[in-house]
């Protein structure tokens, strides 16, 4: 999937390289007029194959914006978004499964969606659930379900979609302390073990270091990138780590430094 915008041409769609998961040249986003505020700004981003990059900021910088933009549920005002393969996949804070079906079928339904024949949805569903370590859920029904398991199945239905992009929005943001590390664990075993790309997207800068093998901290008023960093630690890591945390400490003060240029407390 490729979207090229520009000031000039205002068109797009062209055969889409390897060696990238996803490739943002320049991108600007306005809401509104042209000539206003941009939200973002002449941002320049490139995720490999199989990455994990986090993206980090302070509230309202642009990193839900950045995230919809290469999900291509809205479009930039200039600039170029190149995702290599399919559309990505989308996980939110929300769950946002459907309460009349199962967890199963919800599964089933993004199965169905990516033209999974049926006869091989069920077996299909149950592998994305063992692999989320539900096994044994199909048939339960998300009112039956905690926080983290919804968000177990919300991630199953994620992978259960064609991209080799996952698109992450503070999916774990809403769970509990212990809950949320669990599912770090759970992630980036699952990350290793399907080698998909993801970006993911957090205010939370433990959980970007926890994860991520490069942090990128945007800037607000405009969203700019302000500074990246490659995280070396081994994996699994732990978040009370003493590297996760040195490093934890370090990319805070950058995050609290880029707060007060723009006067948000
Ligand atoms: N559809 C829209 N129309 C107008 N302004 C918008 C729209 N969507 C987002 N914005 C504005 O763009 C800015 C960035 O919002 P965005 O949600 O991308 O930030 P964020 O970094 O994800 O914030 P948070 O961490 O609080 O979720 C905000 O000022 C927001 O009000």
């Amino acid at each position: 999937m490729t979207q090229t915008i520009s000031e000039a041409t205002p068109t797009a769609t062209t055969p889409v390289d390897t060696g990238f998961a996803v490739r943002l040249d320049q991108v600007t986003k306005i809401f509104g007029r042209r000539g206003g505020t941009p939200v973002l700004d002449g941002i320049d981003l490139t995720v490999g194959p199989g990455e994990f990059v986090c993206l980090l900021g302070a509230s309202g910088c642009g990193k839900s914006t950045l995230l919809n933009l290469i999900a291509d549920l809205d479009r930039p005002t200039s600039g170029t978004i190149e995702v290599s393969g399919d559309r990505p996949a989308l996980m939110f804070q929300d769950h946002a499964l459907f309460p009349w079906l199962t967890a199963g079928k919800n599964i089933e339904l993004a199965l169905k969606l990516r033209g999974v024949p049926r006869e091989q949805r069920r077996a299909e569903a149950d592998a994305l659930l063992e692999l989320v370590r539900l096994g044994g859920a199909y048939g339960k029904r998300v009112h039956e379900l905690s926080g983290g398991m919804r968000q177990r199945v919300a991630l199953a239905r994620a992978l259960a979609q064609a991209g080799d992009l996952l698109l992450m929005d503070e999916p774990f943001a809403a769970l509990d302390a212990i809950t949320r590390d669990v599912l770090h664990d759970e992630l980036t075993r699952i990350w290793a073990e399907t080698g998909r790309s993801v970006v993911f997207v957090t205010h939370n800068v433990r959980e970007a270091v926890r994860l991520a093998q490069r942090v990128v901290l945007m800037s607000s008023r405009p969203g700019r990138i302000a500074r990246e960093w490659t995280i070396d630690i081994p994996q699994p890591r732990r978040i009370e780590s003493a590297g996760v945390s040195d490093l934890s400490v370090e990319i805070t003060d950058h995050l609290r430094g880029e707060i007060r240029r723009h006067g948000r407390a």
